[in-house]
């Protein structure tokens, strides 16, 4: 899918400015990640907390509690997961939870880890139930059960593991049941970044992938990248093609400008799909509120495409209020198009102001 010349659409998993990733993307990331926690820009109070619980599992010389990684997508929850098994110095394994849909995948990882191995287990929520319940037993006593033999003959023999470190990886920390959650000693929470810490990643990545830039293009892309990692390294790119097509092989301000405006994405990090939820939201239903599946049709999209890929950013940012009744632009979604408000009508609900907390600081 992706682009479609003929009617101009963006498919979401052609958008520079989406968090998901693809296996193309996933080998260009893996030169770009920090190896240790001191080159981990941003997530301090994650960072300092880590820090500490793993400089004493190094002093008691024995691995440290386990560690769930909580946070949306591209914010560094696998960089993190290979910086403690780094930091740990010891070998890690990685799989993820769609991985293992029966508890024996997981009795064949378990039984091969080594002492002091770390398991990273990525999108730990989409584990099947009954391996849930052996990771529990194995997290909490390094042992698991393996059952051999069928019905009523079928016997359980316990096998000890040696101590190892499980690193789980969640976008929605919500859906993990508690007894797992609380299997884990420690749990940090990555929160999208502010615009200076997506400078000194981007600069660093420029860096990285010998990129020539200024100080006012980086800041240019920062701005525009969604608190999110993974965009900003993905717009420094589209960036650099832009500048190199243009034969002036440097990533400033101009050429952010310009290869940001061909890509869509604006100055709030707001793309065409963005944009269009907006328009409809405002000109065509008065600010709301209207229903998910409404406002999609009127955009031309799946309802699921408009509530995982444009929704949470525009939710997040206050440009939109989820209500019981339907989605609602605030006045930040008015005044970002250029439109005016409509006057609050005696009686009736006041218009949403859309400063919410834990809007981003640019
Ligand atoms: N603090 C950071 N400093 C530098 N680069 C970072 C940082 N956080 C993330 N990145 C970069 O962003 C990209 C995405 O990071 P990562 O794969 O760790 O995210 P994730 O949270 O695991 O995403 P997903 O939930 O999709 O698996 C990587 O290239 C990584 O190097």
């Amino acid at each position: 899918m992706g682009y479609d010349p003929d009617d101009g659409s963006l498919d979401a998993t052609a958008r520079v400015v989406d968090a998901s990733t693809t296996d193309e993307e996933r080998r260009i990331e893996a030169a770009l990640r920090p190896r240790r926690l001191a080159e981990f820009p941003g997530q301090q109070r994650v960072r300092d907390q880590l820090g500490l619980v793993l400089e004493a599992a190094r002093r008691r010389q024995s691995p440290p509690d386990h560690v769930l990684l909580s946070g949306p997508p591209g914010l560094g929850k696998t960089t993190l997961a290979m910086i403690i098994a780094a930091e740990l110095e010891q070998p890690m394994r990685i799989t993820s939870g769609p991985a293992i849909q029966h508890a024996g995948d997981l009795a064949a990882v378990l039984s091969s880890l080594a002492e002091g191995e770390v398991l990273f287990l990525d999108e730990i929520h989409r584990m099947a139930r009954p391996a849930e319940e052996m990771l529990y037993l194995a997290m909490e006593d390094f042992r698991v059960d393996v059952i051999v033999g069928k019905g009523p003959g079928a016997t359980a023999i316990p096998l000890e593991l040696p101590p190892f470190t499980v690193v789980g990886a969640t976008t929605r920390a919500g859906l993990l049941p508690a007894p797992l959650r609380d299997r884990f000693g420690f749990t940090g929470h990555l929160d999208y970044y502010n615009t200076k810490d997506l400078q000194l990643i981007l600069t660093r990545s420029a860096g990285l992938l010998e990129i020539e830039s200024t100080p006012d293009g980086i800041h240019e892309i920062a701005s525009r990248s969604r608190g999110t990692p993974r965009i900003a390294n993905r717009l420094l790119r589209r960036v650099r093609d832009w500048a190199q097509v243009h034969g002036q092989h440097i990533v400033d301000e101009e050429a952010a400008l310009a290869a940001l405006e061909l890509f869509d994405v604006d100055q709030q990090g707001l793309d065409r799909l963005d944009r269009a939820v907006l328009e409809a939201l405002c000109k065509r239903f008065g600010g709301g509120p209207v229903g998910l599946s409404t406002l999609a049709v009127a955009v031309g999209e799946e309802p699921d495409t408009v509530e995982t890929v444009a929704e949470p950013y525009l939710v997040r940012e206050g440009y939109i209020v989820r209500t019981p009744r339907g989605r609602s632009a605030s006045r930040m979604a008015w005044e970002h198009l250029g439109l005016t408000p409509p006057k609050p009508v005696a009686g009736q609900e006041q218009l949403p102001i859309g400063d919410q907390p834990g809007r981003l600081d640019h």
